[in-house]
């Protein structure tokens, strides 16, 4: 990897139908529930600057995921959704309380608008702290599938981290001690976005920095949805078979003391016509260490730029909700 990704902070790593029949959700005529409707929005209206962007790809190490192990991670995220409704709940975030379990999204701000999705979210690593009671039994491979994948990703992160302070030149733990750590939490989110019939008004996911180091994306073989902020402008992340995207999150923006690794403004649209599903997971540092730019990216010429912060991941998610950058709150 090199310097000249660095205004593109979404690389494509390298291998990626979804046929799914359930529908739970779903906007009728005027019954839309106003609480999903965007209102308004500084990030740009939902159809604003629409433009077809290119995505820098890697393709020195590959990922080495075989695309019939991608496909049946996809598959086994599309049986859990396609679950009758009242299997789903066994494993409700409402039942178990916290943020992992199945659901939409608790209502944690007035402000919030709502995303068309659910998710089911899982904490894989580390292994200990895992909430079995919440990982699906049906289909009766999940969890194998879903952690055979994580080893695979985390393996990659930890390249990515490596790869990424050496470009730097700068010792090549320089990031992963800090976020990959042995209680560094990866965190699995399946996404299921339902149809839409008004998605000029309603988002997948709203407007959002993740609050990661870095989280690596599978996206949906065939239905288009995620966008980008570029230079002001939102531009669609085209679906390139094969291959998994790694979107930069804020904690590795902290840590590169701003203007090396940006974290990506991104938001998923909906669509009328079709399901859509992803999976990200989510590199999480551990909440109790402290995350701040790294000391040798700070000089006379660059100034530190953020405040050292513990449990990011967490101010970033109030913030989503609000509707606010929470990377502004760092500033110095
Ligand atoms: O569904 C996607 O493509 C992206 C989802 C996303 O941004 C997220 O889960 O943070
Ligand atoms: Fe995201």
């Amino acid at each position: 990897m090199n310097n000249r990704y660095e205004n593109f902070p979404i690389l494509l790593f390298s291998t990626v139908k979804l046929s799914i029949s359930v529908q739970e959700m779903s906007i009728k005529g005027d019954e839309r529930p106003s609480e999903y409707i965007v209102k308004e929005s500084k990030f740009g209206a939902i159809e604003s600057y629409l433009e077809l962007g290119q995505i820098p790809i890697i393709d020195a190490i590959g990922h080495g995921i075989s695309s019939s192990f991608l496909d049946k991670i996809r598959e086994a995220a599309k049986q859990f959704f396609e679950l009758p409704v009242e299997e789903k709940q066994r494993y409700s975030r409402e039942i178990y309380g916290g943020r992992e379990g199945y659901g939409v999204d608790a209502i944690v701000s007035e402000k919030q608008v709502r995303d068309w999705s659910y998710r089911l979210i899982l904490r894989v690593f580390p292994e200990d702290q895992r909430r079995l009671n919440l990982w699906p039994e049906n289909p009766n491979d999940f969890g194998e599938v879903v952690h055979e994948y994580a080893i695979e990703v985390k393996f990659m992160m930890d390249v990515l981290f490596k790869a990424m302070a050496k470009s730097l030149n700068l010792e090549e733990n320089s990031f992963s001690h800090k976020l990959s750590g042995e209680q560094a939490q990866m965190i699995a989110r399946f996404n299921f976005f339902p149809t839409c019939s008004r998605p000029d008004q309603v988002f997948g996911v709203k407007t959002h920095t993740d609050g990661t180091g870095l989280t690596v994306l599978l996206q949906d073989k065939e239905v288009e949805g995620l966008q980008v902020l570029v230079d002001g402008k939102w531009v669609r992340v085209a679906i390139v078979p094969h291959a998994i995207f790694v979107n930069l999150g804020a904690q590795m923006q902290i840590m590169s003391n701003n203007d090396i690794f940006k974290s990506p403004l991104h938001r998923v649209v909906t669509n009328p016509e079709r399901l859509r599903l992803s999976v990200a997971l989510l590199n999480v540092p551990d909440p109790e260490t402290e995350i701040g730019p790294v000391e040798k990216l700070i000089d006379e010429t660059r100034p530190r730029i953020y405040k050292n912060v513990k449990n990011y991941s967490s101010i970033n998610y109030k913030c989503f909700q609000r509707g606010e950058v929470a990377l502004e709150t760092l500033k110095i």
